[in-house]
């Protein structure tokens, strides 16, 4: 049994990142995805807009849905200020794996917390396991078909302010249909897309910005 695709992304960061540089970090595994081997990390190109949404907001707490091998929680992890948290949540045992060295080899385990399990379930403890009030920014990137429950969740489970912003990739490719029609019908949201393309791809895709208005 050979190695896993995660793997041979992580082997290329150990070896080709610098230890505690987060953006040597995210270089190599652009650089591994464009030409070595395709993988749905959300990218640089949408990266970018990634990059100045959070500067812009510049959040205390943040959440990530969906950590694969730890791409966007670095990109996102490296532009919080002092104090602040990134909690991520991945389903997959064999991914948060990955993603634990990824997050570790930059240097930012003091700004991300790791949560093994289903968004489901661990949505309704945010409270009560780490002490969250609510969060300043959202990062949706599981399963296409979690981002309107989960958000639901979110407003239920009262972790959403006046203010909070989501940010939802894939919503063109694969797609989040039911996401968007709620999103952008909802009076308690105002939203924006951000048009741009797959990872590594020329296929169109996009980013949905919207901000919770209470
Ligand atoms: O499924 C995608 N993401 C959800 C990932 C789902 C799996 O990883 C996290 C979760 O535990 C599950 O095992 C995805 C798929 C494509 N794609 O082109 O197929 C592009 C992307 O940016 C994506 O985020
Ligand atoms: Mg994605």
């Amino acid at each position: 049994t050979g190695s896993t695709r995660p793997q041979r992304l992580l082997r290329a960061v150990q070896k080709k990142a610098t230890q505690g540089d987060p953006q040597s970090v995210i270089a190599t595994i652009d650089h591994f995805c464009r030409h070595s081997e395709w993988a749905m990390n959300v990218g640089d190109e949408k990266g970018s807009i990634l990059d100045s949404v959070v500067t812009e907001l510049n959040p205390s707490s943040a959440l990530e849905l969906g950590t694969y091998c730890g791409y966007s929680t670095v990109r996102i992890a490296r532009l919080l200020p002092p104090g602040s948290k990134l909690i991520t949540l991945e389903f997959n045992p064999a991914y948060a794996a990955v993603a634990r060295q990824v997050i570790a080899w930059a240097g930012l385990n003091d700004k991300v917390q790791l949560v093994e399990g289903p968004s489901g379930d661990l949505i309704p403890q945010m409270k009560e396991l780490f002490g969250v009030q609510t969060f300043d920014f959202v990062f949706l990137d599981h399963w296409k078909d979690r981002y309107l429950p989960d958000t639901k969740l979110l407003e239920e489970c009262g972790l959403l302010r006046k203010g909070t912003v989501l940010l939802a990739d894939n919503v063109i490719c694969p797609g989040t249909p039911e996401y968007l029609e709620y999103i952008r019908n909802s009076s308690r949201y105002e939203s924006r897309y951000f048009k741009s393309h797959l990872e590594y791809t020329k296929v169109e895709d996009g980013l949905e910005k919207s901000v919770f208005l209470g």
